[in-house]
């Protein structure tokens, strides 16, 4: 089945609320205005009011089934309710004076709505950079039990092509226990895309062909990652193209279960894990979904600030079909 199909199926008639920080974008208001009309969500647009219309009016957007909240105009309880609720999740971080600053921030009042169950996920990004978007989550709705960190993939997709790669979004230079957390998280994550992992730990070396600090990492990680996950093909470390051409598998990595045929990628670190999805996205021409939250315990999705009215779209599907799954 096409993945969005089998994506909608899981949502359809849970009509699952999201809330979308930035609702005076006019990527935002078209993308949820045409995932009310397909009954797939709830959209929750946080934004002026005024604001919103008058872009959905000029666009032809219909707004009849979005709820549009305003948190600069809500009522002195409903914010004092919500401080109150910061407040006493960041006791012993933030002073109720930060906590009061953070809400003016739309990002902070929609990831609160979902720390609150108010809603079932958060879309943003499209117009903050990533670090702002998820900052808020990382700080209020925190790791799932059993998870030490959380860490941002992408789904590639080209006709029946399916790659998973993380991380990409979140963590700047993983350890090799790091490495390793989030090649385990990754093949746990891929299964909901349909995707049976076949993990690849990814280096400028095959197998001891360089010596490295950065190559010994991911020699550990790969270890690390067999040892927390025996059942789950994972190797490594292993050059892109050994990862994905069988003949150079054969000659690199021979024996291996993984080189030849992954199809999930686990960068060293971000620089070369978020290098290589735009590269993958804008010469390869894949489409990229993302960058998505694994090890969150609620569902909060980033955007690229080049994302588009159809990306948003989509990543609103992913993340209600998180708030299932999670
Ligand atoms: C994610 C990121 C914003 C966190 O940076 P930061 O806010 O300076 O991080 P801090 O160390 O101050 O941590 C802030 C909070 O988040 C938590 N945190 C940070 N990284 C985390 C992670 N990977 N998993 C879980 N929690 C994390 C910290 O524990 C801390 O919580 P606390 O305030 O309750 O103690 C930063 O790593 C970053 O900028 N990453 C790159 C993002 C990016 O630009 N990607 C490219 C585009 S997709
Ligand atoms: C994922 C990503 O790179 O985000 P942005 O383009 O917003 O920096």
């Amino acid at each position: 089945m096409e993945l969005f199909d089998s994506l909608k199926q899981k949502i359809s008639g849970l009509n699952k609320t999201i809330v979308f920080p930035e609702g005076e974008d006019v990527r935002i208001i078209g993308a949820a205005s045409r995932l009310a009309a397909d009954k797939l969500l709830q959209p929750v647009l946080l934004g002026n009011v005024d604001t919103i219309k008058a872009t959905a009016a000029d666009k032809g957007f219909d707004l009849s089934d979005l709820t549009l909240v305003d948190p600069t105009n809500v009522s002195a309880d409903e914010k004092q309710k919500m401080l109150d609720a910061l407040v006493e999740r960041r006791k012993g971080k933030n002073t109720p004076e930060q906590a009061s600053k953070m809400l003016e921030d739309p990002n902070y009042w929609g990831t609160m709505m979902v720390y609150l169950g108010e809603a079932d996920g958060m879309v943003s990004g499209a117009a903050h950079p990533t670090g702002d978007t998820i900052r808020p989550a990382l700080q209020i709705i925190k790791t799932k039990p059993g998870v030490k960190r959380i860490s941002g993939y992408f789904v590639l997709l080209k006709d029946d092509k399916r790659y998973f790669f993380a991380d990409s979004a979140i963590n700047i230079d993983l350890d090799a226990e790091g490495i390793a957390e989030v090649a385990v998280e990754s093949a746990q994550t891929a299964k909901l895309y349909d995707i049976d992992p076949k993990v690849a730990l990814l280096s400028f070396s095959t197998k001891g062909s360089a010596k490295a600090d950065v190559v010994t990492k991911m020699q550990e990680a790969t270890k690390l990652a067999q040892a927390a996950a025996p059942d789950v093909p994972i190797d490594g470390e292993l050059q892109f193209d050994a990862a994905v051409v069988p003949e150079v598998a054969a000659s690199k990595a021979p024996g291996s279960p993984v080189a030849g045929q992954a199809n999930v990628f686990i960068f060293p670190e971000l620089d070369s894990g978020n290098i290589g999805y735009k590269i993958a996205q804008r010469l390869g021409g894949f489409e990229a979904l993302g960058p998505l939250l694994q090890g969150l315990n609620k569902p909060v999705s980033d955007l690229s600030r080049g994302a588009n009215e159809e990306d948003v779209y989509k990543v609103a599907i992913i993340t209600a079909m998180q708030s299932v799954e999670l």
